[in-house]
């Protein structure tokens, strides 16, 4: 079903995301009903689709803020969410929402990175974790504040999920000092800082004999808003739920 006219708000819209979506939905002669930073009052009364990119405490009150009110519309309305850093706690809040609106949420609305997300489960299900190590490695720009990234953490749950196990049972963080060697089946994550560099993403698969990396570069920021955007828009012909990207991308 081709999505119904889509009047688009941003949350967040003085940030980097929000300025690309912005850009975006501009050059693709969007309808834009409303903006909201820190502090504003929400309406959302003329807006069909939220796009999101701000800080889980944000997201959270906004759709606090809006709940109920998606009960009288024809259509639920659509929340895009690309914030990244939630608590499981903050999390399991998120999906109570999901009853009455359409919540679309992902760490990354790139296609490269959700391929990728597949073909890292299908290896993590064909290595075995007694011989093949694995480690999550990203780069993000100096003024990212959650780590590891929220990309990290899916490419963390599609790994487990291809080992069948639970990804904080093997999760290793951080790494300093005297460590010990390391632990068959651990999935480790490292992190680097700097600049102005968009979002790196690599999954190193390594065996004594040979290494396997899977790895995606994003190379600007209005790529995951066009994602946001096509997200947005499938949201529109969805009932209320829960949803992400790969559900979106038919993945
Ligand atoms: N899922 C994906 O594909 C992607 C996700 N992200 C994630 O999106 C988020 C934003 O990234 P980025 O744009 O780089 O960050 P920025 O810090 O540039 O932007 C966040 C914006 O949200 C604003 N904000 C903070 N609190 C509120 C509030 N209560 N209500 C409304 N707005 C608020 C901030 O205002 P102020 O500066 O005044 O605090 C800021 O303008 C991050 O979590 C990042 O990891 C980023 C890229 C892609
Ligand atoms: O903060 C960013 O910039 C990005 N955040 C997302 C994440 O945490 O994975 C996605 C992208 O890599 C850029």
């Amino acid at each position: 079903m081709a999505a119904p006219a889509t009047r688009f708000a941003v949350n967040g819209y003085k940030g980097r995301m929000g300025q690309a979506v912005i850009k975006v939905l501009d050059e693709t002669k969007h309808t834009m009903s409303a903006k909201y930073e820190k502090g504003d009052m929400f309406d959302l009364t003329r807006t069909d689709a939220v796009i999101d990119f701000s800080t889980p405490e944000a997201s959270l009150s906004l759709l606090e803020a809006c709940a109920g009110e998606g009960l009288a519309r024809p259509r639920p309305l659509v929340h895009v969410i690309g914030s990244t850093g939630f608590t499981p706690e903050q999390r399991d809040e998120l999906i109570r929402f999901a009853d009455e609106v359409v919540i679309i949420q992902s760490g990354n609305f790139s296609l490269g990175v959700n391929l990728l997300m597949g073909l890292l489960k299908q290896a993590a299900a064909r290595l075995a974790a007694e011989d093949w190590d694995i480690e999550i490695v990203e780069a993000h720009h100096r003024r990212k504040v959650d780590a590891p990234s929220g990309t990290a953490l899916m490419l963390g749950e599609a790994a487990a999920y291809g080992r069948n196990v639970r990804l904080d049972e093997v999760k290793v963080a951080a790494r300093d000092g005297i460590t010990g060697a390391r632990r068959a089946g651990d999935i480790g994550f490292s992190v680097i800082r700097g600049g102005g560099i968009v979002g790196e993403h690599s999954a190193v698969l390594a065996s004594e004999d040979e290494i396997l990396t899977l790895s995606h570069s994003a190379r600007d920021r209005t790529l995951f808003a066009r994602g946001a955007i096509q997200a947005a828009l499938w949201g529109r012909t969805q009932k209320a739920g829960f949803y992400d990207m790969q559900d979106v991308l038919g993945l």
